[in-house]
């Protein structure tokens, strides 16, 4: 029996390329399943788009009551409606369609006014919950499969997909009110995270007119992006808006920031947007500016790709490339204009690795048609027939490969995994040794104590968190937070040594062990901001020079200036330093500051602000020695023995500072 534990919510989206054919239901229902263990029996829905020019809308409607009676509600409010039709039953809901005439804006208004009635007044007695020219959403309580059949979703054609699997996490999920996808006028949208900025984004929802919400934190989103595009907002500006870029970046222009705080949204997010502009058929994904959520694009002849998990895409494209959202940034693409953006640089996007070998020619198990829990059973019991290596083909998504072995005694084992791993592969792993021929999801080896794990693809986010001992080798990229917390003991150093790029955050709060950052074959600097921030032990080797900006957690440029200004006129510095600091980074500052001026930054700023020490050098004698044996095994691991030559190039090297 395959076993699912519940654990957050996920999300895809799939639209096509110009010249492709229609996308097809049952795969988009194949994909989401996929994933079904990150949602529950709580919630699940699809949103399907198609570049179709109507002279009506089709508006959606949960209703407890005749649905005839939704008509007169509707002529009451100016909107003639031409048709009404039963679709579903949700226990004693009914879900219709109904055909408007009119105009949009009339339309707009009335849909307003008729959930502040339906919903608000009549005490929830139904809702509209999608309108659209092209848009149809079919949602409902169950899984992912449970909706799909009740709407034949699997026999749908449509030119963009949204698929949604919920693990609620605000609002209950009894009815299929609190469902995603979410819907306003030609946009829904599914999200996994939450929204905490929910109360400002009501507000400032309520001050455009808007007066009905059903409670689910997520709505905001679609709500909101409807109301900035309707505002006259690009798509690009308005979800910047949206995403909350940190301010140390000026993403955004002080007026525009200002006035649009109340849309800002706060919190996890990842997202995934569905528009219809009329024109042309959007598919847009957005993550948090700390990427607490996961986010793989993807991309194949026919079709780009949303997913919360690369195995919703492997399971339908198997040979499909694919790469993470940079945090704070957003996919868009269209319909008939392309890829308008990736999501990081084409620089980065090259770095990232080719398909994973799904097959070997001999292995010992095909984990296909079978769940996390009996793919651990399987390798436990070949293990305890006395086995010392395993092979495992068509890896999917399955997660915790590999935790109950330390449990079990098992700390000898070679594990071989083709395909794609799942989240929280070899976790608390002590002796045993992974060998990855793909890329592995989140969180992998949180907590290892010994041991050795290769991967030849690339690692997600969280990688190597609270590592203590044994060697992480990876070859291409890894993620957001990668080697967080990292600590090491007496004798006991891990080593963590990746040969592409990382995203933010590498190292936060490191006590200990080794990082090496490679970034081979990359021109530009292979780690993302905020490196070492909080560091108080252990080293950080990047090959080449890193702008001093993307250390630690800076002061706002602002108040650093602010600080500069106050020294001067207290004496502590002279007019020339004053001048020849003021547009210095803020490291280059702390570093020229003298004596009591020292003092004074220290106190106000770095007892504060987990800012690393910077150094840019060649290995000293002692480094180099000590790191060989660990990039010779590498290199061998590897299969390439360049490395070595990398090692005697220079690198920044980043560790605690001591105050
Ligand atoms: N698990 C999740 O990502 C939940 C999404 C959203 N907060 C909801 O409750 O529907």
């Amino acid at each position: 029996m395959v076993e699912y534990y519940p654990s957050g919510c996920g999300v895809l989206g799939i639209l096509r390329k110009k010249n492709a054919p229609k996308v097809k239901g049952n795969l988009v229902v194949r994909a989401i399943d996929r994933v079904r263990y990150r949602g529950s029996d709580k919630g699940a829905g699809f949103a399907v788009f198609n570049l179709e020019r109507r002279n009506y809308y089709v508006v959606k409607a949960f209703y407890d009551g005749d649905p005839e009676e939704l008509k007169e509600i509707f002529l009451r409010h100016g909107v003639r409606i031409e048709n009404v039709e039963l679709i579903a039953k949700h226990s004693d809901l009914c879900d219709c369609n109904l055909i408007a005439l009119g105009d949009l804006n009339q339309i707009k208004k009335a849909i307003r006014d008729i959930n502040e009635t339906i919903w608000n007044s009549e005490g929830r007695k139904g809702r509209v919950y999608s309108v659209g020219s092209s848009l149809h959403v079919y949602k409902g309580v169950g899984y992912p499969r449970d909706v799909a059949s009740k709407y034949n979703v699997e026999e749908l054609e449509g030119d963009l997909w949204l698929a949604h699997t919920r693990q609620p996490t605000n609002s209950p999920g009894y009815y299929p009110f609190w469902s995603h996808p979410f819907s306003s006028f030609n946009v829904a949208i599914v999200h996994n995270g939450d929204v905490s900025s929910f109360g400002a984004n009501v507000e400032y929802l309520t001050s455009r007119g808007l007066s009905s919400f059903v409670g689910t934190d997520s709505e905001v989103l679609a709500f909101l992006f409807e109301e900035l595009i309707e505002e006259g907002l690009s798509i690009e500006e308005a979800i910047k808006i949206l995403i909350n870029p940190s301010r140390r970046f000026n993403a955004l222009s002080r007026d525009v920031d200002y006035l649009y705080r109340n849309a800002r949204l706060d919190g996890p997010f990842t997202a995934v947007i569905g528009y219809d502009a009329g024109d042309d058929l959007y598919l847009i994904a957005i993550a948090d500016r700390a990427k607490f959520r996961p986010a793989i694009i993807g991309e194949d002849e026919f079709y780009y790709y949303v997913a919360s998990e690369e195995n919703e895409i492997r399971e339908i494209s198997p040979k499909a490339r694919v790469w993470t959202l940079k945090p704070g940034s957003y996919f868009i693409a269209s319909l008939n204009k392309g890829v308008i953006s990736y999501g990081r640089s084409k620089e980065e996007l090259m770095t990232f690795s080719p398909p994973p070998i799904m097959f070997p020619e001999r292995y010992d198990i095909n984990a296909y048609n079978i769940g996390y829990k009996e793919l651990n059973y399987e390798i436990l019991k070949l293990a305890k027939e006395g086995k010392r290596e395993i092979t495992v083909a068509n890896v999917l998504g399955h997660r915790y490969i590999g935790i109950n072995l330390p449990a079990m005694g098992i700390n000898n084992l070679r594990i071989n995994l083709y395909g794609v791993v799942g989240n929280a592969m070899a976790n608390l792993n002590e002796g045993n040794e992974f060998y990855v021929y793909g890329n592995v999801a989140d969180d992998c080896c949180d907590t290892m104590h010994g041991g050795k794990v290769v991967i030849y693809g690339d690692a997600r986010d969280v990688l190597a968190q609270t590592f203590q001992n044994g060697r992480i080798f990876v070859k291409g990229n890894a993620g957001n937070r990668v080697g967080i917390q990292m600590r090491e003991y007496k004798d006991k150093r891990p080593y963590l040594i990746i040969g592409g790029i990382v995203d933010d955050y590498l190292g936060e709060y490191m006590a200990g062990g080794v990082i090496v950052i490679f970034g081979k074959g990359f021109n530009g600097e292979p780690v993302g901001n905020f490196v070492g921030t909080g560091m108080v032990g252990g080293r950080i080797y990047i090959r080449g020079r890193i702008s001093t900006s993307k250390l630690g957690l800076q002061p706002p440029k602002y108040e650093v200036i602010r600080l500069l200004r106050a020294l001067y006129i207290d004496g502590l510095i002279s007019s020339e330093e004053y001048e020849s600091l003021k547009d210095s980074e803020y490291i280059e500052i702390m570093d020229k500051l003298k004596g009591e001026a020292k003092e004074y930054a220290k106190k106000l700023f770095e007892e504060k602000i987990g800012v690393p020490k910077y150094e840019y050098r060649e290995l000293t004698e002692d480094e180099f020695k000590e790191l060989l044996p660990v990039i010779e095994e590498y290199s061998r691991d590897m299969n390439d023995n360049s490395y070595v030559e990398l090692l005697k190039e220079k690198f920044t090297i980043v560790s605690a500072r001591r105050l």
